[in-house]
């Protein structure tokens, strides 16, 4: 694998107001920065090279452990770990070089996640880290247990734009990842004998009507039209669908972040709605992704 490109100097932020001067509230993440803790935000977050982040807290405690015994990082209770700051919107812990959170469901409390993170490798100092959201998603023409390395993000007209009302005018960002780390990751996959591709991802507000489910409390078109847009969709390479990644890959895009998006599927749309499979199955699922990315991680570290 190549290694990670590391400028001297690459900024991530697209803001004159954020200097190191000025003080900076992280509100959702409980911590801020200012002149007199400078010192101590970048001892702890100057060395980050991994951000990852996925919806569910314990999925992001369970990769955290999991992370620290494959980078073999001891705490001084071992492999014991607490979250850092405040744990009411968000949990965040940091394993050695991979910082790592849970951003909820859906795109709105991602931006937040992103934008205050962001703020925080930027004022620890912390050089082009990688991005990597690590989650769950309906399959489209592929088997429950796939992954899917996203190479974009799609909205409802399956364009990869995301769309952002700022002061009263809509804008428009580019929703792509990018292609070198999705195909390391593939070949990760490969490695491992995961059942995997790289396809594009539809990112929807609604996991019921937005993702064309017939069962959630209001449906107001038929199977037909449900399964017209599905294949729609198919044929214009999409290949899951979730709720967060057209803006992860927006955000990232816009400001010059190495980023990916690794979802593994738990159904294919094209046969139902409802995820029925057992939970020791979803679980066997979730592990998936996680795999994946220690391994990578682990490759990554190894060569730095
Ligand atoms: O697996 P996670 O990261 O939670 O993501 C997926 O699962 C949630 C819906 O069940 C949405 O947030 C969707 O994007
Ligand atoms: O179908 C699915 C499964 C997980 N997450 C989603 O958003 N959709």
């Amino acid at each position: 694998m190549a290694p990670l490109e590391l400028p001297s100097a690459h900024h991530h932020i697209c803001n004159d107001n954020i200097t190191p001067d000025a003080p900076d509230v992280l509100y959702h993440l409980g911590l801020s920065y200012s002149k007199s803790n400078c010192c101590e935000v970048a001892s702890i977050f100057g060395d980050v090279k991994f951000f990852v982040c996925g919806g569910s807290a314990e999925r992001m405690k369970n990769f955290a452990h999991k992370i620290a015994e494959k980078l073999q990082i001891e705490t001084p209770f071992g492999y014991a770990l607490a979250p850092i700051g405040s744990t009411s919107r968000y949990v965040i812990y940091k394993v050695g070089p991979v910082l790592i959170a849970n951003h909820g469901m859906g795109m709105p409390s991602t931006s937040i996640l992103l934008h205050e993170v962001t703020k925080l490798l930027e004022h620890a100092g912390a050089q082009n880290a990688v991005y990597i959201r690590m989650g769950t998603s309906g399959g489209v023409g592929v088997a429950g247990g796939t992954v899917v390395v996203s190479s974009e993000g799609l909205n409802h007209e399956l364009r990869a734009v995301h769309q952002i009302p700022i002061l009263g005018k809509v804008h428009e960002r580019v929703a792509t990842l990018d292609p070198a780390i999705a195909l390391e990751i593939a070949a990760t996959c490969e490695a491992l004998g995961l059942p995997h591709t790289i396809g594009k991802t539809l990112s929807c507000d609604d996991f019921y009507e937005e993702q064309g489910r017939l069962d959630g409390a209001i449906c107001e078109y038929t199977n037909e039209d449900k399964m017209a847009f599905l294949q729609a969709a198919y044929d214009a390479g999409t290949r899951n669908i979730e709720m967060e990644a057209r803006m992860f890959a927006a955000f990232t895009h816009k400001l010059n972040i190495p980023a990916a998006v690794v979802c593994v599927t738990l159904l294919n749309r094209l046969d139902g709605d409802q995820i029925t499979q057992p939970h020791s199955v979803l679980e066997s699922y979730d592990e998936r992704p996680m795999a994946v990315l220690l391994e990578y991680i682990k490759a990554k570290t190894t060569e730095m």
